[in-house]
């Protein structure tokens, strides 16, 4: 079944545009959502909170449409945004009991295992918590309303790699038993690495790919030659570097010609973005 189904969204503002943007995942996994600084990361998932007016496209969430069946989706999701401000002078326990009401399966067990399991002292205020603990008290928040599908907006930016991995640690013990599943966003390759199934890529409002992780990182290769093989293949080639010996650039798998006989090996997550924020927009 999928969580979730994104068909051909499109928003255009003044400056910058969603085009045709397009992807699903499986229930019970965790997607990546990577891109540059203004590639749309963030307008994706406000439409997928409904937060934005869209000018087109659908979006289905455990195989309903978003639009028609809102209230009820609502509750299905759970959704952290790196930067809102909650109320940062009240208590974690204050702001609990505002929030719990809006959602008609709060389960206050499940409340309060969370609140241990992430170490959480409800009688901290809000402005006392740090950037990790802030996540942990959203995703306790969005669990305990029995949310299957967590949209995060960069959840791991501002952490320390140690609280980092310790998210990610959640993540992957979250999606276990196959119920929960999980798009977040992040500019941060190893988090991709560490507990990713799935990669989408967004570039200027359009989806380059989306893929399960090792099939996404096998759709490209980064190559090395010289002057003479550049000149061969430099149409062919997403972006390069040029360095003493020749160059290195980043290549789709199915481009690569072997009578080029240049050394090829597969990239890294972080060479794939580096990769694309250099090239020129004809060749994609
Ligand atoms: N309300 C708005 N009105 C006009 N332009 C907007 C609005 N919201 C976002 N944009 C523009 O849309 C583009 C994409 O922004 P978005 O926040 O989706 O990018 P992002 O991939 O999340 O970037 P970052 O990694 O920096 O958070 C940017 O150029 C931004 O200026």
């Amino acid at each position: 079944m999928l969580a979730l189904e994104i068909k051909n969204l499109n928003k255009k503002y003044e400056h910058f545009q969603l085009k045709d943007v397009s992807f699903q995942l499986e229930k019970g996994y965790i997607m990546g959502f990577i891109g540059a600084n203004g590639a749309g990361k963030t307008t994706t998932i406000k439409s997928i909170l409904n937060l934005i007016r869209l000018d087109s496209g659908e979006i289905r969430i455990m195989g309903k449409d978003l639009i028609d069946h809102e209230l009820e989706l609502k509750q299905e999701i759970g959704s952290a945004f790196g930067d809102i401000a909650f109320y940062t002078r009240s208590k974690i326990k204050t702001l609990t009991k505002v929030i719990k009401p809006f959602y008609r399966n709060w389960d206050e067990e499940a409340y309060r295992s969370y609140l241990k399991k992430f170490n959480l002292n409800e009688n901290k205020r809000i402005s006392e918590l740090s950037t990790g603990m802030k996540v942990k008290y959203r995703l306790a928040l969005a669990l305990s309303h029995g949310a299957k599908l967590l949209i995060l907006d960069e959840p791991t930016s501002g952490l320390d790699p140690v609280a980092r991995d310790q998210l990610l640690d959640i993540f992957q013990e979250l999606v276990q038993d196959g119920e929960i599943s999980i798009l977040f966003s992040t500019h941060i390759t190893s988090d991709l690495e560490k507990c990713a199934d799935y990669i989408t890529y967004i570039d200027n409002g359009r989806i380059i790919n989306s893929a399960e992780k090792e099939a996404f990182i096998d759709t490209y290769r980064l190559v090395n030659g010289n002057a003479d093989q550049l000149n061969d293949m430099e149409g062919k080639l997403i972006a390069y570097k040029k360095n003493s010996f020749g160059f290195t650039g980043l290549i789709h798998a199915r481009d690569l010609d072997p009578s080029w006989d240049v050394r090829s090996a597969l990239p890294s997550l972080e060479d794939i973005m580096i990769y694309f924020s250099k090239k020129e927009s004809a060749y994609v």
